[in-house]
């Protein structure tokens, strides 16, 4: 066996202050998040022309009574109908007026028309459109269809209606349009929602142990601002036009007060005599509209670029059968007995993991082992309580430390996750939100479970990335997740799913992701804490080589079915199984020098396509008939190994 180990850095020749191959030439801290965004900003030279013309407006309507160079109601009739001069540097209308000074006054009126509309819109339309998007479900489904009730109703006639009820109310009307756009606002924020959730640090928040609140606030509500910005910018333009529009038909204060729908109304009147005035008077409105749009924009582009693009994962995929279950190992720490998956297309439920049994003991290393599609994750997923909206434990159980877990709500299973058992997933850069900084992140979690102040948490995030090899952890922790390599990735996952003080870590490959070099140090380093803690692990792989390494049991995995368990050593010596023989055989690690590697013919069919008979019979070299006929069940074999195969006496007199 000793051949098949891969070569590895001695990890005793790292120590914390100078750890070997670990050592990454750590870039500078970053600049903040405020910094950063408003370095961002002042690059785009539209978005901030936009941002200054509209900060202009806001500031000359709320500095009116001090700016205005006249009184806005006072007339002169002795220069009506004027243009340009120095005297009224935008003319007058047809009271002799001027205009400036009412279009200055008006700003007022307009921006807390369109406030009013927009803290509708947003008080109602944010917090729904995250919870729909993010709990799902029949909330989801009501709040949509009554939404597309909502939109099947003019909203003019709404508005209208509102007007008449309440007396011409400005501020109803207003209100009335900010929450009839708020169904928008709901529907773009529920489907951002959609993609973050599914992102897997989302997921490694769940394993953690995170509540849903603290998701949605910590990992959900960040993701959403841009939307949430370009919505508002888009709505306050909008609303600016509604707010003017009313006004211009006569509703909103009554004259002589300004208002620039009114006087667009009043300039539209003398568009024969005094075209000049119209001039101001739309032309500001036109640039106000312009300038709220292109500053959403500019806005938005900055939070997605800070925010990174949304990583999807590519980890879901689409998908009754039950095995019986035999009684829990008591000197278990997790036992699983057949425990069968499924996933729901919408259609129909489709068993992806059939009747799997085995048993991790404490501060044993298990591999689950087999080819891609073989049920591994799901298996993992399962433990955990991961399985997602559509997928969930058809039939056995899984007792952890003498408990069945198998029906456990979310919120029993926060309880476990983080605190008892921890994932370490396949990518580590997508189990990191990319909005924070990495010491953050694993602070969050040292909070959650360890219940400390930040101070006291600061300090376990320093000790625990100290503890996963990292150099220099207080500069680590200030860094950003695309500042850090694969390799460092890895290690913060680790270390955050050390946070919580796990009994159980469940790591679903955990180097497929990174080069061979960065692999074997993370290996070494799971082994080195496994050791240290006495952390029961189910090493999700297809690495044998990985399985030779570090695990003691191995646990086989083909179809959505366990074919064999052994301890590594049997399964090396005495294969038990075709499968199992035909995939060591392919190793690459085990190749004999000079012969071709071995494969398995076919691949492993989908879960909808398995055989009636042994899931292997349609690649198995010794399939008979009988293998074909009917389900094979897994027996029991001396040194406690399990084998699913009904050829199993002329495999084991071959080995004899
Ligand atoms: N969310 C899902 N919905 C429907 N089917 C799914 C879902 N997740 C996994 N499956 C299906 O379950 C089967 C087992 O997938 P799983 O990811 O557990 O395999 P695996 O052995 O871990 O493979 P890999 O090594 O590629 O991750 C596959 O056929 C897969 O398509």
């Amino acid at each position: 066996m000793s051949e098949t180990t891969t070569r590895r850095p001695d990890p005793t020749n790292s120590t914390a202050a100078e750890p070997a191959a670990a050592v990454v030439d750590l870039p500078a801290a970053p600049p903040s998040t405020l910094r950063r965004v408003t370095r961002d900003f002042l690059r785009k030279p539209l978005g901030v022309a936009a941002a200054l013309f509209v900060l202009l407006m806001l500031a000359a309507s709320v500095l009116a009574p001090w700016i205005a160079p006249a009184d806005p109601l006072l007339q002169n009739l002795m220069s009506v109908k004027q243009g340009p001069s120095a005297e009224h540097l935008l003319g007058t209308d047809s009271l002799g007026r001027d205009v400036l000074s009412r279009l200055l006054y008006g700003g007022a009126e307009s921006i807390f028309g369109v406030l009013q509309a927009l803290t509708a819109a947003l008080v109602v339309g944010v917090p729904l459109g995250v919870a729909t998007g993010y709990l799902g479900g029949r909330f989801d489904k009501i709040l949509m269809r009554a939404i597309d009730i909502k939109m099947a109703i003019p909203g003019i006639i709404v508005t209208l209606s509102v007007l008449a009820i309440f007396n011409n109310s400005m501020a109803a009307a207003m209100v009335t349009f900010g929450l009839l756009a708020s169904g928008n606002i709901i529907r773009v924020i529920r489907s951002t929602v959609l993609g973050v959730r599914e992102e897997l640090y989302v997921d490694a928040a769940r394993v953690i142990g995170l509540g849903s609140a603290a998701i949605i606030f910590r990992h959900i509500l960040p993701r959403t601002i841009g939307v949430v910005i370009v919505q508002t910018a888009m709505l306050a333009s909008i609303a600016l036009g509604v707010q003017t529009g009313l006004a211009f038909l006569g509703f909103g204060p009554p004259p002589p007060a300004p208002t620039w729908g009114g006087m667009v109304s009043e300039a539209s009147g003398l568009l024969r005599q005094h075209p000049w005035m119209m001039v101001p008077t739309a032309g500001l409105i036109t640039v106000a509209t312009l300038a709220l749009g292109l500053l959403g924009d500019a806005m938005r582009d900055v939070n997605s670029e800070r925010l990174g693009r949304p990583q999807g994962s590519g980890r879901r995929r689409t998908v009754p059968a039950a095995a019986p279950a035999g009684a829990p190992d008591p000197a278990a720490l997790l036992s699983v007995r057949g425990l069968s998956v499924a996933f729901d297309d919408g259609e129909k439920e489709t068993v992806v993991v059939q009747g799997a049994s085995f048993d991790i003991h404490p501060g044993e290393t298990v591999g689950l082992v087999g080819e891609s599609g073989s049920g591994k994750s799901v298996t993992a997923l399962a433990l955990l309580g991961l399985l997602g909206d559509n997928g969930r434990i058809v039939a056995g159980s899984v007792h952890y430390r003498g408990t069945d877990i198998s029906a456990h709500t979310q919120a029993q299973y926060r309880e476990l996750r983080g605190k008892e058992m921890a994932l370490i997933s396949q990518e580590p850069m997508v189990a990191l939100d990319p909005a924070f900084r990495v010491g953050w992140q694993i602070a969050e979690v040292v909070m959650t479970h360890r219940g400390c102040t930040r101070k006291e948490a600061r300090a376990h995030v320093l000790d625990l990335l100290a503890a996963v090899k990292l150099p220099d952890p207080a500069k680590v922790a200030r860094l950003y997740p695309h500042q850090i390599s694969g390799g460092m990735a890895q290690r913060i996952v680790i270390a955050m799913a050390l946070a919580g003080e796990p009994k159980l870590l469940i790591a679903d490959e955990p180097t497929t992701a990174l080069d061979v070099t960065v692999q074997a140090e993370i290996l070494d380093l799971l082994h080195g804490l496994q050791q240290e803690r006495e952390l029961a692990v189910l090493f999700v792989t297809h690495d044998w080589a990985v399985v030779a390494d570090i695990c003691s049991r191995a646990v086989v995995m083909y179809a959505g079915e366990i074919v064999e368990k052994a301890t590594v050593r049997q399964m090396f010596d005495r294969p038990l199984h075709p499968y199992t023989r035909g995939l060591l055989d392919s190793s690459p690690h085990l190749a004999r020098k000079g012969e071709p590697l071995p494969t398995i013919g076919g691949i492993v069919p989908p879960p909808s396509q398995w055989p009636a008979g042994c899931h292997f019979s349609t690649r198995c070299p010794l399939a008979t008939a009988a293998c074909r006929a009917g389900g094979v069940a897994e027996v029991g074999l001396a040194e406690g190994r399990t084998s699913r195969c009904l050829r199993i006496d002329e495999l084991t007199e071959a080995h004899a």
